[in-house]
């Protein structure tokens, strides 16, 4: 089984979060569209944790900016149809930035999502603000009926936050990940994803994903 990792926004953990699940469910690593590649580029920073399972993007534009207008700025567009996922058993596909990231004049990352129809994992921060950010992603995700295996919250511990979010939102919070002072294999090892997490790539593909 293989999952598409979005968030609630841009630099809000999905390379972070993905690099773990890399490393724990053992997978693959697919960023399709890349955007400010002049500053780095995440699959080079998964590559760090997870050397060579690392697939090439289908698009990469030099712009730190939204695929679409970073893509005009190349005088490039970006085609949704030739983005296929690498025939690997366990993937995590990243997104760009949110859900609503427009990818040309027609198409945003969630219909990109819905495309290659995989269970959608949401990175959400734990800061004040996420509530309403979080269940607007959940909103156009259920919206869609696209399958959402669940969130993964980012940031420092907020009690309140898990209940809320399993109530309104509907999708279970499948991970908490702490605030890390150093971010290498060896503290992405020491982190355990709960098992609920890692059964996502146990999945054959017709599982049905559902909140408990
Ligand atoms: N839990 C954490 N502890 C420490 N640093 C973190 C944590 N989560 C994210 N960061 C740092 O915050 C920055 C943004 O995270 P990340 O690159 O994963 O965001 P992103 O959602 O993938 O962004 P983009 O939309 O550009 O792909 C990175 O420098 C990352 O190392
Ligand atoms: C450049 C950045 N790191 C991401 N790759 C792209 C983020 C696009 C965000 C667009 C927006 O929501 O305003
Ligand atoms: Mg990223």
């Amino acid at each position: 089984m293989s999952v598409f990792i979005t968030g609630t926004d841009t630099h809000i953990g999905k390379t972070l979060a993905s690099a773990w699940l890399c490393l724990h469910a053992d997978s693959d690593y697919f960023k399709p569209i890349q955007t400010g590649s002049i500053e780095g580029t995440d699959s080079t920073f998964v590559a760090g944790i997870i050397k060579n399972r690392v697939h090439l993007e289908s698009y990469l534009f030099k712009a730190p900016e939204s695929p679409h207008t970073a893509a005009q700025a190349e005088n490039s567009d970006i085609d949704i149809t030739t983005i296929k996922l690498p025939a690997v058993h366990r993937l995590v596909v990243e997104g760009a930035g949110g859900l609503m990231v427009p990818l040309n004049r027609e198409h945003l990352m969630i219909d990109l999502a819905q495309a290659l129809g995989l269970p959608v994992l949401l990175v959400a921060s734990t800061k004040l603000g996420t509530l309403n950010h979080t269940l607007l992603s959940l909103e156009a995700l259920h919206a869609r009926q696209m399958p959402v295996a669940g969130i993964i919250l980012n940031g420092p511990g907020n009690p309140r936050l898990k209940e809320t979010l399993e109530h309104f939102g509907q999708s279970p919070v499948l991970a908490e990940i702490p605030p890390l002072d150093a971010i290498n294999t060896h503290s992405l090892q020491a982190l355990k994803p709960g098992p609920q997490l890692l059964n996502l790539f146990n999945m054959d593909d017709n599982n049905e994903l559902e909140f408990a």
